[in-house]
Formats: structure tokens, sequence, C-alpha cells
């Protein structure tokens, strides 16, 4: 079922009322593991990244094949990404929500978002030269359709802000195959992004409201990050 926003953009019916803040960051700043620990809370939808898709779709690894050439790939792969984003912030809550009461409206928490997708990496495929300006092009106007045409609602941002560095120790640790050949000034390109975007404010619209918590803290302060936060996050606030 879909209806119409006041300013003329389709709407998922029912989609109205539910919050939904989206946890952005750098690569292996910590954004999986932050859910993991949300989606212990009554009424959270959690909804990871669906990288899984992104390293297998009908057996092709465009994941996989962008970080061997970024020049050829890298549109594949963040078209694929901007339809599989796209499907998430569309998709409806699926199964029960534990504890779900009329009271509280359930509450979906999402890994990243379209719009990152767009102003994070595919912005930075293109300012380094490694995405040819037509390739560029065909994707904005894409981008630009569907945000112009849907109503793609996010309340609260949360940015887990992270050195570079910590995120490559992380990315090491983490070891994922495709990713073995980032190096340190990548996540520094895409860490510079995130700060212009989400702490200066000074390249792309910013959706919505922006509560910072520094990431590069252990797990277990990370933990306590997290209780003291809480009550804003849930409430979709930043103050
Ligand atoms: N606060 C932390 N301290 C140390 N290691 C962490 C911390 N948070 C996450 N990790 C580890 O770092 C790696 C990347 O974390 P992950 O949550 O997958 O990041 P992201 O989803 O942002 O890519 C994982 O191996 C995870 O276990
Ligand atoms: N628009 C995007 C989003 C993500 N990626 C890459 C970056 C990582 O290698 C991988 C998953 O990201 P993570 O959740 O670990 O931060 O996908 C991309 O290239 N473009």
């Amino acid at each position: 079922m879909q209806s119409y926003s006041s300013q003329g953009k389709l709407v998922r019916n029912g989609e109205k009322n539910k919050l939904v803040i989206c946890i952005e960051g750098n690569i292996a700043s910590g954004k999986t593991t932050c859910l993991e620990y949300f989606s212990k809370t009554s009424n959270i939808e959690v909804l990871t990244e669906p990288v899984s898709k992104w390293r297998n779709v009908r057996g092709h690894n465009p994941l996989g094949l962008m970080y061997q050439d970024p020049t050829r790939w890298g549109i594949t792969l963040q078209t694929y990404i901007q339809l599989t984003m796209l499907d998430q912030h569309l998709s409806t809550i699926v199964g029960t929500l534990k504890h779900c009461t009329e009271q509280s409206a359930p509450m979906r928490m999402m890994e990243r978002s379209i719009y990152s997708a767009k102003y994070i990496f595919v912005e930075n495929l293109y300012r380094s030269g490694k995405m040819p300006e037509v390739d560029f092009a065909v994707l904005s106007e894409w981008f630009e359709w569907i945000t112009q045409n849907i109503a793609i609602p996010v309340d609260l941002i949360v940015y887990l802000q992270s050195s570079p560095q910590t995120c490559h120790e992380r990315l090491k640790e983490r070891c994922r195959e495709e990713e073995k050949i980032i190096p340190l000034e990548y996540l520094e390109a895409i860490h510079q992004l995130y700060e212009d975007w989400l702490i200066k404010k000074t390249s792309f619209n910013v959706p919505a409201p922006v509560l910072v918590i520094s990431a590069d803290d252990d797990l277990q302060k990370m933990i306590l990050q997290y209780e003291e936060n809480r009550e804003k996050i849930l409430s979709g606030s930043n103050v």
C-alpha cells in the first residue's frame, strides 16, 4: 500500500510514525557491533548493511570486483548498493518485535543509509579519479530521482566518529577477504568526507540531527557510552 506526502513524494503506508535511526561511520568503526548491542532492546528493528548481497549477487562478487578495479566496477557495486539501501529504507517491519506495545512506537535502527552511499562512497570514487564522469552522472541522476520522488525519512543520525588508524587496525583484525588491500589513505579519505558532511556540514544536505559518539574506545567503554546516550537515541534526539 502506498500514499503521497505533502511534498508529493511516495510514502509507504504505516511508515509515518516509526522512528528511523541511522548508524553512520567509517569502515570498521564499530557500526555492526553497535547494532548488535541495541538489537537486545525491545521494540527495535535492526537492519545491518546487506554486505552478503554485495559479495554475492547471482554468483558474482561486486564488492570484491570494486576493490580489484574501482574504475571498472565502482558503478556496478554502487548501483547495487543504492538499490539494496533503498529496499531497506522502504521495507516494512517483519516478524514480531520483542515486547512491542501500542504505547511505544516501533523503531528502526539501520546501518548507514542511501545518503552516505552517495555522499561518501560514490563521492570518494569520483573525487579520487576512480569513477568516470559518465558513471558519476548516471548514479547522481538515479539518486536525485529517488530522493525527489520517494520519502526516505531519517529521524536521527548517530555518527560513530573514529580515527582512520583505529579503523585500519579493526579492519585488519576483522580480516574480510575483499578488504585486505584497503590502505590507510582510503580510510582517511572516507573519514574526511564524513567529517565534512556530518561535523562541518559543508558538503551535502544532512537529512537529520546528528548525535556524535566517539568510537575509538574499547568495547566496554563503548557500551558505557551507548548507555549514556540510550535515551537520546531511543527518542531520536541529539540534545
Ligand atoms: N570498540 C571496539 N574495540 C575493539 N574492537 C572493536 C570495537 N568495536 C568493534 N570492534 C571489532 O572491530 C571490527 C569491526 O567492527 P564492526 O562492528 O564490524 O565495524 P563496522 O560494522 O563499522 O564495519 C570487528 O572485528 C569488531 O569485533
Ligand atoms: N556505499 C558503500 C558502502 C559500503 N562499501 C564497502 C565498505 C566496506 O568494504 C563494506 C562494508 O562496509 P562496513 O559495514 O564494514 O563499513 O562495503 C562501499 O564500498 N560502498
